[in-house]
């Protein structure tokens, strides 16, 4: 299924460094330039040749003139020459090595220090980081702030990337009640369709459609219809299970088509993922427990990827139970977890009540423990694998 996600072409857009945060790269980046550009100082200090340590210690060196960052000494040293020299200034010709102020007796132009001179110390070389024409970036590589930083320290100022995914994401059902609206007896707040949008902004996509939907099977008809033709993917929650209100799928298997539906795992099992024209579709659970674990290890992997990302799975961490973990043999459990280190141990524990209606305790957690399938009860003492929450939750 995600060789063929990973077919769907992307277009491309090129943006300045200051949009890069989070795009992801599409193209490879060669460095045009070598860094460092040229050998430098690491100190404030004199720069000299190593060959004069001995006079250092005696008649000591004179002072031929400055260097700083931005203003290079001009000539080139001599037998018996140094020069003062700041931090990021260029070595001089015929210096190899710096000296920091610290270790220099300095009068008038004179330098004397009885620091042993090991040659190249101090010294920052060409090419000692990045050679121009070494790939720096590859195709696929989400960028952070460090890569802007890279991208940036090699005098690049614009870069391609894919362009957003269009995403139209919907909560549904009769029972829900905006956030900021008052709320008749009955109702729940619409809590899931605020927190999957901002566990999907941490992605580059557009939300282009952020709808509430009722009960209503032709008014569900219609709006994924709609966004479907404008969306390349479209995610909703709710309305997957076998309730005599749960539309979202059947109108998926009438107007496009599920390609599977139900998944081994807790939170999570009526997750039903398809197709709708040219759109994917993730039908999360109502639970929104379930919503947003779903979205977050079901989803995300395919959004990454359609996003044009090389993403890698996440790693799984054995720690130790630091209590009891509740389980029924059956489904794959994703428990959210309290994590800590003891005594050079990674530990877990269930962070609060593990409901797939309850937030409280997923709001609480650091990561998830995730129990096989086939695992029952698991007590105190034993090994289990962990996962740190990722971008979309932290
Ligand atoms: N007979 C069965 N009933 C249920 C099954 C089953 O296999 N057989 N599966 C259960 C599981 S597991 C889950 S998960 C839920 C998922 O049901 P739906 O996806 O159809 O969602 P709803 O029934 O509409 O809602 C479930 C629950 O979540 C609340 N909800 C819904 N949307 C939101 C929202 N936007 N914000 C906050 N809370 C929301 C809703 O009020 C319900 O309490 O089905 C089980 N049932
Ligand atoms: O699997 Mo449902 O996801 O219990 O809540």
């Amino acid at each position: 299924m995600l060789d063929d996600v990973g077919t769907a072409t992307l277009n491309t857009e090129t943006l300045p460094l200051a949009q890069l945060d989070g795009r992801i790269l599409a193209v490879d980046i060669v460095s045009p330039m070598t860094v460092p550009a040229f050998d430098n100082s690491a100190m404030d200090g004199y720069a000299l040749r190593a060959a004069d340590a001995e006079l250092l210690t005696g008649a000591g060196l004179t002072v031929m003139g400055t260097a700083q960052a931005g203003h290079p000494f001009a000539g080139t040293l001599a037998a018996g020459q140094a020069v003062r020299i700041m931090t990021g200034a260029e070595l001089p010709a015929g210096a190899d090595t710096v000296l920091m102020q610290e270790v220099i007796e300095r009068n008038g132009d004179t330098i004397r220090s009885s620091e042993p001179v090991n040659i190249g110390v101090n010294v920052r070389y060409a090419g000692e980081d990045i050679r121009s024409g070494e790939l720096l970036l590859a195709r696929g590589q989400r960028l952070t702030p460090l890569h802007i930083g890279l991208l940036a320290s090699v005098g690049l100022a614009e870069i391609s990337v894919y362009r957003r995914l269009k995403v139209a994401l919907f909560s549904s059902g009769d029972e829900l009640c905006q956030p900021g609206q008052p709320r008749r007896a009955e109702q729940i707040y619409d809590s899931n369709r605020f927190a999957l949008r901002a566990m999907l902004e941490r992605l580059p996509v557009e939300i282009i459609r952020f709808e509430w939907l009722p009960d209503d099977l032709a008014a569900i008809r219609t709006a994924l219809g709609e966004a479907a033709a404008q969306a390349d993917v479209l995610i909703t929650s709710a309305g997957v299970s076998v309730g005599d209100a749960d539309f979202t799928k059947q109108v998926i298997d009438e107007l496009g088509q599920v390609n599977f539906w139900k998944v081994a795992m807790k939170p999570g099992k009526p997750f039903a993922f398809g197709r709708l024209q040219n759109c994917w579709f993730f039908g999360l659970p109502g639970n929104p427990v379930s919503a947003l674990v779903t979205l977050d290890q079901l989803a995300q992997p395919v959004l990454r990827r359609l996003t044009g990302e090389r993403a890698e799975a996440p790693l799984s961490l054995p720690a130790v139970a630091a209590t009891g973990f509740r389980k029924q043999p059956g489904r794959q459990d994703f428990q959210r977890s309290r994590l800590s280190v003891q005594n050079g141990q990674l530990q877990a524990e269930p962070s609060g009540n593990q409901g797939s209606g309850l937030l409280r305790g997923f709001a609480e957690a650091d990561g998830y423990t995730v129990l096989e399938a086939e695992r029952g009860r698991v007590s105190a003492g034993e090994t289990v694998s962990v996962q740190l929450f990722g971008p979309l939750l932290r």
